[in-house]
C-alpha cells in the first residue's frame, strides 16, 4: 500500500481534482489517498465560524450561500452525469445545513470552529470519490472519524489509528483506492477536532505508519523540499534526499512543505516519504528517507510567532535544580520550549503558544526577574554540524553580520543550527545566509 496525500491547492479546482485522480490512477497498486479541504476553504469556513461565533448571521449565510454557489460550479464542471451532479450538489447542501445548525447554538465556540471547518476535507473528499466513481474506478470513501483520533493531550492515539485503519484495508482487500480526509479527528471526548492547519500531511504520516505502508507521498505545489523559504528567497533549489532527521527540523521550524510534526511516524515506521509536486508530475522531487547527512548546510528555514523568555537569578548560580523548577513552570500550563540557551546565571527559551504567557511569566517572577520578547523568528540551518566539523558556524555568522541576534542554539542535536532574530530582519537574514553558506 502507498499513501498519497494531495494538499489544498492540488485540489484547488476541477481540472487539478481531475490530475489528481490521473496520478493517483497511475501509481500501480492499493493506495490510501489523503485529502485536504480544496484551497481557500478551511480559511473560509473560519470566516463562517467566526461570523456565527460573533452573532453576524447574516454575513454567515452570505459566505455560506457564497461557498455553495462555489461547489455546485466545481462539481458541474467536475462530474459529468448528471445524477451524479444531483447527489454530489444533496451533499453539498446537506454540509452547508449542517454549518447552518450552528448558528445560535450554545455550544463551546471552540467546538463550533472545529465542527465547521472539518466540512472543508467532507468536501474535497466526497467530490473526488465521486470523480472516481465516474471513472469506474474501484474507490472505497472512508470517514476518517472512524479511525483519527487523538487523545486529551492532542496527541495521536496510535493503537486505535493502526488497529481501525488496519480493519478497514484487511476487510476491504479487493478496492483499488481508499479515499479519507486529512487534517479531522475525533478527540478524546469523542468530538469532531483536527490535527492543526496544515494537519492533512500528519495524517498521511499516521495512516503510512500505521500500515507500515511502501511510501508516503506528499503532493503539492512545489517540486519538493527546497534549500530556502523559496517565498522570501529567489534562486532556491529542491533538495534530491534528505534525511528524516533533517526534514524533521526544517518541517518543525517551518519549512510549510511540511506540518511540523508530520516526519515522526514515518520516521518511526521507517516509511520513505517522497515530496512531488502535482503540477509537474515528472519532477523528481524530494525523498525523506534514512540516509547519510552530507557535510555542510543543506536547508534554511523559518519560524515566526515566537516568544522568548529570560529568567535572570543568581540562585541559579552554582545551583542543582533551577532549571527544573523553571520546565515545571513550562510543563504545568502545557506550554512546549523550542529553544534554549543558558548563562551562569540565567537561561532564555522560546515558545510559539502564548495562551499561558501571563501565568508562565507570573510564576517564573517567583524564582527571578523576567524579561519577554516578542515578534521573534527562528532561523534554523539544517545539516551536518557534528563536533568533527570546522568552520559552519564561521560562515553561518559571518553572514548575518548586519542583523541582531537574540539567541544561538548549536549542538542541540548534529543536524540543525539555530538562531531567534527580529521577524522584520527574517528575509534579510534568510536572504543574507542564502548568499553565504550555500
Ligand atoms: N523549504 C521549502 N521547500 C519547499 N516549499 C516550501 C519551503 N518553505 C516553504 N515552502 C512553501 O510551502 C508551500 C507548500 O506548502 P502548502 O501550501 O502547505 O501546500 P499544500 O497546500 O499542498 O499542503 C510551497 O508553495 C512553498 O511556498
Ligand atoms: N485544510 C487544512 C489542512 C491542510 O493540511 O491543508 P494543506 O494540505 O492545504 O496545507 C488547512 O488548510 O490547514
Amino acid at each position: 500500500m502507498k499513501v498519497l496525500k494531495f494538499g489544498g491547492t492540488s485540489v484547488g479546482s476541477p481540472e487539478s481534482i481531475k490530475e489528481v485522480a490521473n496520478i493517483v490512477r497511475n501509481v500501480s497498486g492499493q493506495k490510501t489517498v489523503v485529502l485536504s479541504a480544496m484551497s481557500g476553504t478551511t480559511n473560509a469556513l473560519h470566516e463562517v465560524s467566526d461570523h456565527i461565533i460573533n452573532y453576524r448571521e447574516e454575513q454567515a449565510n452570505d459566505l455560506i450561500n457564497e461557498l455553495i454557489a462555489k461547489y455546485v460550479d466545481v462539481i458541474k464542471e467536475l462530474l459529468s452525469e448528471k445524477e451524479n451532479q444531483e447527489e454530489a450538489i444533496a451533499l453539498v447542501s446537506e454540509r452547508f445545513e449542517f454549518i447552518r445548525e450552528h448558528i445560535g447554538i450554545e455550544i463551546p465556540s471552540k467546538q463550533i470552529e472545529k465542527n465547521i471547518v472539518a466540512q472543508g476535507e467532507v468536501l474535497s473528499t466526497n467530490l473526488f470519490n465521486f470523480h472516481l466513481k465516474e471513472l469506474g474506478t474501484n474507490a472505497l470513501l472512508v470517514s476518517a472519524f472512524d479511525f483519527m483520533a487523538i487523545d486529551d493531550a492532542n496527541e495521536p492515539v496510535i493503537d486505535k489509528i493502526t488497529k481501525e485503519y488496519g480493519k478497514i484495508v484487511e476487510e476491504n482487500s479487493a478496492v483499488e483506492i481508499f479515499v479519507t480526509q486529512g487534517y479531522i479527528c475525533l478527540s478524546a471526548t469523542g468530538k469532531i477536532d483536527n490535527l492543526k492547519r496544515g494537519g492533512s500531511d500528519y495524517s498521511a504520516s499516521l495512516i503510512g505508519a500505521a500500515i507500515v505502508a511502501e511510501e508516503i507521498q506528499i503532493w503539492t505545489d512545489i517540486d519538493g523540499m527546497h534549500n530556502n523559504d523559496p517565498r522570501f528567497v529567489e534562486n532556491t533549489f529542491s533538495l534530491k534526499e534528505i534525511s528524516f532527521d533533517e526534514a524533521a527540523e526544517l518541517a518543525y521550524f517551518g519549512a510549510k512543505i511540511l506540518h511540523p510534526q508530520s516526519v515522526i511516524p514515518a520516521r518511526k515506521a521507517n516509511v520513505p516519504v517522497l515530496l512531488k509536486n502535482t503540477f509537474e508530475p515528472n519532477a523528481p522531487g524530494t525523498i525523506i528517507k534514512n540516509c547519510e547527512v552530507p557535510s555542510g548546510v543543506r536547508a534554511i528555514a523559518a519560524k515566526d510567532g515566537i516568544t522568548a523568555i529570560k529568567i535572570k537569578s543568581y540562585r541559579m548560580l552554582m545551583a542543582y535544580g533551577f532549571l527544573k523548577g523553571v520546565f515545571e513552570v513550562f510543563e504545568k500550563y502545557k506550554t512546549s520550549i523550542d529553544m534554549i540557551t543558558t548563562s551562569e546565571v540565567a537561561v532564555s527559551v522560546t515558545i510559539d503558544d502564548t495562551s499561558y504567557l501571563n501565568e508562565i511569566v507570573a510564576e517564573l517572577k517567583e524564582i527571578g526577574s523576567v524579561e519577554v520578547d516578542t515578534d521573534l523568528s527562528i532561523v534554523c540551518l539544517a545539516g551536518d554540524f557534528s563536533s568533527k566539523r570546522t568552520g559552519a558556524s564561521t560562515a553561518i555568522l559571518n553572514s548575518l553580520s548586519n542583523i541582531p541576534i537574540r539567541m544561538i542554539s548549536y549542538g542541540g542535536s548534529n543536524y540543525n543550527v539555530s538562531l531567534v532574530i527580529n521577524t522584520e530582519n527574517k528575509k534579510e537574514a534568510l536572504v543574507a545566509l542564502n548568499n553565504g553558506v550555500f
